[in-house]
């Protein structure tokens, strides 16, 4: 089984790679993928730099190029739904672009003709999780996340996105993979440890907290592997 592993961040994938200790590093489309095993499993791993377009060209290369059979990602995210602390974590049940809009030809918001507001993480992947979260007794909140290419850093966004999408969390990854992983037929779950609120403060809460954060979801699914 090849196991793909996915952060947007290097500090999301550091904590990946110090655990596993020894990897291959192949170059690729400016971008580099570590390939290693463990417990049977064939992992390559990569952190696509940050946005939409960047998550998209590297899920597909993890996925056609390196074929991944399954995708995990792995990284922080600003909270919008008010229970959602620094340090929470929060797996995706499904994800939505927040700034995909032709709401002048009538469509609502995140919709493109052929397309779907919310793309749906792979189910037994999520189950998984909270399988996880229950034996270590890490509380896991399963919600709704909305990605764009803009860091959300204020209150009135940051209400417009929860209200417009019901989403527990803001990102600028997360459904772009959804939608390359739903297009190659790869299941994948969305793993996000809460670094910011997402609101005025939200630059130097993530300042603070990306380390710490990034590292608690990289621990988060170093576990999952192994009842993968
Ligand atoms: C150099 C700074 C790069 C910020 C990248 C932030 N990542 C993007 O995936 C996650 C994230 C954490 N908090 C966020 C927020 N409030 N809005 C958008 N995205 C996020």
């Amino acid at each position: 089984m090849k196991i793909a592993i996915m952060g947007a961040m290097v500090e999301e994938i550091t904590p990946l790679l110090e655990f596993f200790g020894k990897y291959e590093t192949i170059e690729h489309a400016k971008n580099r993928y570590y390939t290693t095993s463990y417990k049977g499993m064939d992992l390559v791993i990569a952190y696509s730099k940050i946005g939409k377009v960047n998550a998209s060209l590297t899920a597909s290369t993890l996925i056609e190029k390196f074929g991944a059979q399954k995708l995990l990602f792995s990284g922080v995210a600003g909270a919008l739904n008010p229970s959602l602390k620094v340090g929470d974590l929060l797996v995706a049940t499904k994800l939505a672009q927040h700034d995909l809009d032709i709401t002048a030809f009538g469509h609502p918001h995140g919709y493109v003709p052929e397309g779907s507001v919310y793309v749906e993480t792979d189910k037994a992947l999520t189950s998984l999780a909270k399988k996880v979260a229950f034996a270590q007794k890490i509380p896991l909140l399963e919600g709704i996340i909305a990605t764009g290419d803009q860091f959300i850093c204020d209150g009135v966004k940051k209400e417009w996105i929860h209200t417009t999408f019901n989403a527990d969390a803001t990102e600028m990854e997360g459904a772009s993979v959804a939608v390359v992983c739903d297009a190659l037929n790869v299941p994948f779950c969305v793993l996000r440890a809460i670094s910011d609120a997402a609101d005025m403060d939200a630059g130097f809460s993530f300042d603070e907290f990306l380390v710490s954060s990034a590292k608690e979801s990289a621990q988060f699914i170093i576990a999952m592997l192994d009842e993968l």
